[in-house]
């Protein structure tokens, strides 16, 4: 037999302000899985190997503490999986996920508050992973909600015995969007790609502002937002892209005598498409290798 096993603590709430001019605070969801060297304690009932998870919840609260300069939410996970692994002979591997909380600076009639928030939609999400001596940085984001009210069809699937879907060349296209990232190099502006990333991806699946562009599916627009990531950022080896497809449904009521001319539509998100890929480089120019 053999037992695989990890333990940690997860949604660690944690906020830190630093104070100056302007003030600044980051919100932090903090998850932290340890691997370590403490069978006796699932076998034996030995703790002795165990760092209490109690204490993983502390650590995150003394790391932040211990930040005396705002940082990227990536950089925190780095320090605090750094912080496992050197403090504990017994803990062997660490993955540290962490959400942060958009809060946004206000602006007053075009001013940036001194100490204002709001709380903004998608958010920044980092993984950092050590294992065997390796360090891995992912980061992300969730909640990135699109929608575009043209442009978008899809045509030339399966017919059959099964099948009721009309094939359309005009539609709502909408998404709440996941993605995450991951690096080949150490020590990246994890912030400026962060938000340089978004701006591609969503310049991406809307295409130019006056004229768009034509989305045969999803699957298609989700692997030319990946292709264009890989396109524009050295530093990012690998990225992953969750698309569920959010139905906008025709609304007919042929019984009212209203027929439907791309005017009402239902919205949906139960149930709905789910499509999701990951596009890795490989180590030539793309996109001959795919
Ligand atoms: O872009 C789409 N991809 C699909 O795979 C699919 N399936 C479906 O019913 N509608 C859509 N739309």
């Amino acid at each position: 037999m053999e037992l695989d096993h990890k333990h940690g603590k997860a949604r660690v709430r944690v906020a830190r302000v630093w104070r100056g001019s302007p003030e600044k605070i980051v919100e932090w969801n903090v998850s932290v899985v340890l691997n370590s060297h403490s069978l006796a304690a699932y076998t034996h009932g030995d703790n002795s190997a165990i760092v209490a998870t109690d204490t993983i919840k502390n650590t995150v609260y003394v790391i932040a503490k211990q930040c005396k300069e705002p940082l990227s939410v990536e950089q925190f996970g780095i320090l605090l999986a750094r912080h496992f692994l050197s403090l504990y002979s017994e803990v062997t591997g660490v993955k540290v996920n962490i959400v942060e909380n958009p809060w946004q600076r206000v602006e007053i009639d075009g001013v940036p508050h001194h100490h204002g928030f709001k709380l903004g939609l998608e958010k920044h999400t980092a993984e950092v992973s050590i294992h065997d001596g390796i360090q891995k940085v992912a980061s992300g984001v969730v909640g990135l909600s699109l929608l575009k009210t043209t442009k978008s069809g899809f045509e030339g699937f399966i017919r059959d015995r099964y099948t009721l879907l009309p094939e359309v060349r005009e539609r709502i296209l909408a998404s709440t969007i996941s993605a995450s990232w991951s690096y080949s190099s150490e020590g990246c502006s994890y912030n400026k790609i962060y938000s340089e990333v978004l701006n591609t991806l969503v310049k991406t699946f809307f295409g130019p502002p006056t004229i768009g562009v034509y989305s045969p599916s999803v699957q298609n627009t989700l692997f030319l937002m990946a292709q264009e990531v890989l396109r524009r950022f050295s530093e990012i080896e690998s990225i992953h892209l969750n698309m569920p497809n959010l139905h906008f449904l025709p609304v007919n009521m042929p019984a009212l005598d209203e027929k439907f001319e791309h005017d009402v539509y239902l919205p949906t998100d139960e149930p709905h498409g789910t499509i999701e890929a990951t596009l890795t480089r490989k180590n030539t120019t793309l996109p001959s290798k795919l």
